[in-house]
């Protein structure tokens, strides 16, 4: 009898968290239905295909909730993989891998061929949302080269967002692959962090979400108590400058510098391995990981809409 009144407590509460949690999404959901929103995906958030299931079922949910999701995919772990399998050297420089002709057929099999139709089937699971588009598609996003001791490596010129918008109108979930194409019609290899932020910032995105492989950005990485809930643009520039932040996250903080300054308004943070961390982080009070705003502007622009609607219910009273 005792665990029965325990057992029948615990439901309730669990009901109560359950009602509440939705609740709580409302205005966030009213804030960001009919915005678009540019999913980074990448890296070593990518690697189990279970989680990769649950983040491509996260992205359907705000699809259905009326966001214009447009995802910019990396997968430079199945890149080195395949390097390793036909003994390619895998070798970076300032974080951009160096890309020889042979290198770049490689790394377009292993982006456009494997890891985008495979975003592409885990959400068209759901239904047929989802549309592989690689970068060099209709012209989507022109380079040159960046530096040529790097071989193929791109650096982007013009990101041309007719196709995406196509896409997007009639309600499709464009998915990314970032291979660019040259005006001498070569291919060419981009960061996809880089290529995220130039495609939110020419598609005119509300938000960029990154999803890594760690909880935010740390004022220090090796202080696990130092994570940033919130900044703003300039205090992301001084960290920057600053050279505490190192590896993957600079171009990641860069990408979002970037993006923000061209009129994004917020950019987020989040560890890719934590289920439903995409969720927590857009429709939830306090979000689960680091988010970046432009300026104060911005800031009051995206705040809780809640905060307006309950002066004016007062008002009424
Ligand atoms: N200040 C910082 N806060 C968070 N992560 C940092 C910081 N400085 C460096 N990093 C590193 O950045 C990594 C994320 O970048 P990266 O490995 O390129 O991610 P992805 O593969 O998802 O693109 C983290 O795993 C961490 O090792
Ligand atoms: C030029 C360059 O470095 N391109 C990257 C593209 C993939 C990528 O960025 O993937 P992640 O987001 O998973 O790291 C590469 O070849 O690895």
């Amino acid at each position: 009898m005792k665990y029965a009144v325990d057992t029948s407590k615990r439901a309730k509460d669990t009901d109560e968290r359950t009602g509440q949690v939705l609740f709580e999404a409302l205005p966030w959901i009213k804030n960001i239905t009919g915005k678009t929103v540019v999913v980074k995906y990448g890296g070593a958030a990518m690697v189990d295909e279970k989680l990769r299931a649950d983040v491509m079922s996260d992205i359907v949910l705000l699809k259905i909730l009326g966001v214009n999701v447009v995802i910019v995919h990396g997968g430079g772990k199945a890149i080195n993989r395949a390097f390793d399998a036909l003994n390619f050297p895998v070798e970076f420089k300032d974080g951009q891998r160096v890309t020889t002709p042979a290198a770049m057929d490689v790394v377009r099999q292993v982006l456009v061929g494997e890891v985008n139709q495979d975003l592409v089937t885990a959400i068209n699971r759901h239904g047929n949302l989802a549309v592989g588009v690689a970068g060099s598609d209709a012209g989507t996003i022109v380079c040159s080269t960046l530096n040529p001791e790097l071989g193929r490596v791109g650096k982007i010129e013009h990101v041309d967002t007719t196709y995406l918008e196509t896409l997007i109108k009639s309600d499709y979930i464009p998915v990314v692959a970032t291979v660019g194409i040259g005006e001498d019609g070569g291919y060419y290899n981009i960061n996809a962090d880089v290529a995220a932020g130039h495609v939110a910032a020419a598609i005119g995105a509300q938000k960029i979400v990154y999803l890594t492989d760690v909880d935010g950005v740390y004022m220090d990485f090796s202080d696990k108590n130092s994570l940033i809930s919130n900044m703003s643009l300039r205090e992301m520039e001084d960290m920057l400058a600053s050279g505490t932040v190192d590896k993957g996250m600079i171009p990641k903080l860069e990408s979002c510098c970037y993006a923000l300054h061209a009129g994004v308004f917020r950019s987020h943070v989040i560890n890719g391995k934590t289920p439903h961390s995409l969720l927590i982080e857009l429709l939830t009070d306090k979000g689960i990981g680091t988010t970046m705003h432009s300026t104060e502007e911005a800031l009051k622009y995206d705040e809780h809409p809640l905060g307006t609607l309950a002066s004016r219910l007062a008002v009424n009273n």
